[in-house]
C-alpha cells in the first residue's frame, strides 16, 4: 500500500517559544487508511495538521506528503496541493449560510482543477448532490440554505465538500463536537463508506477518547511526541 503521509524527525516549535511544541521522530499514513489522532488541549493536534495541510513548514525531509516534501515546495505549490489533494472539515463546519448546501459543496473543487478532472461526472452539481445523497440529504434538503439546516445535516454538507473530486486525504478537526453520540456514530460510519468509496485516507483528530474503538487505528500524539514526554 503507497504512503499518504510520511513524517520523520519532525521538529517544531512556533516562532518565540522556549522549546519545541512538537517532536515526532517517525509516523506514517498509507493510502486508505483511517486514523484517529488523539491527544490533550494544546498538546499540539491543530499545529500537526497545520503542517501536514502545508499551512505552516518545518524542515527540509520531515514532511512529506503523497510524495512531495513540502518543505521543499514554494507557497503556491502548496497551495495548489492542499486544494486539490486535502480535504479539511473544520469543528465549525464553514459552511457559507446564504448559499445552499450544493452550491456549498460545488465550491471546493472552484480553486483545484485536478479535484474537478476526478470527478466522476463531468457536472460539478451531479456529482455533489451523489455525495450529499449517499450522506443522507434529501434533495429538498440540498436546496436549502446551510443555515437552515441542522448541525447534523451541516454537518453533513461539510463532509460532502471535503470528498468532492476525491482527495487523498481527508482532515477531520474535532467534526463531531457539537453532536449527540447517536448522530456522531453514524456521521463517522458514513465518513469512512465515503472515504472507502474513492480510497481516501483520513486523518480524524479529536480529544474525545470515546471515538477509539470505532477506528481501526487510534494514535495518542502524547505517545509519538517526545516533546511533551520531555518538558
Ligand atoms: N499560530 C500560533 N503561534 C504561536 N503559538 C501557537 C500558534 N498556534 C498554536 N500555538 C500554540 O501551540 C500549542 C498547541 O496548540 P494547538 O492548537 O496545536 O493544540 P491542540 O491540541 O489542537 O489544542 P485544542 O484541542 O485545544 O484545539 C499551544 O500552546 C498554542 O498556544
Amino acid at each position: 500500500m503507497s504512503t499518504c503521509v510520511e513524517l520523520k524527525q519532525l521538529e517544531f516549535r512556533w516562532p518565540g517559544a522556549q522549546s519545541a511544541l512538537l517532536s515526532i521522530p517517525e509516523l506514517t499514513l498509507a493510502r486508505g487508511e483511517r486514523v484517529i489522532l488523539r491527544g490533550a488541549s494544546g498538546s499540539g493536534k491543530s499545529t500537526l495538521l497545520s503542517l501536514i495541510a502545508g499551512i505552516h513548514t518545518a524542515g527540509p525531509r520531515q514532511v512529506q506528503v503523497l510524495g512531495h516534501d513540502l518543505a521543499q515546495l514554494s507557497q503556491h505549490q502548496r497551495d495548489r496541493l492542499r486544494a486539490n489533494e486535502i480535504g479539511y472539515i473544520f469543528q465549525q463546519f464553514n459552511l457559507l449560510p446564504y448559499l445552499s448546501a450544493v452550491a456549498n459543496v460545488t465550491m471546493a473543487c472552484q480553486f483545484a482543477p485536478a479535484r474537478r478532472a476526478r470527478l466522476a461526472d463531468a457536472d460539478r452539481e451531479a456529482s455533489a448532490r451523489q455525495l450529499l445523497t449517499r450522506l443522507g440529504l434529501t434533495y429538498a434538503q440540498q436546496q436549502q440554505p446551510a443555515q437552515q439546516l441542522s448541525v447534523g445535516q451541516q454537518q453533513r454538507v461539510a463532509a460532502a465538500r471535503a470528498l468532492l473530486g476525491s482527495p487523498a486525504l481527508i482532515i477531520a478537526d474535532e467534526p463531531t463536537s457539537a453532536l449527540d453520540q447517536g448522530h456522531r456514530d453514524e456521521f463517522i460510519k458514513l465518513l469512512f463508506e465515503a472515504c472507502d468509496a474513492q480510497q481516501t485516507t483520513l486523518l480524524f483528530v479529536t480529544h474525545d477518547a470515546t471515538l477509539v474503538p470505532l477506528f481501526p487505528r487510534a494514535i495518542e500524539l502524547d505517545e509519538i511526541n517526545q516533546a511533551v514526554t520531555n518538558v
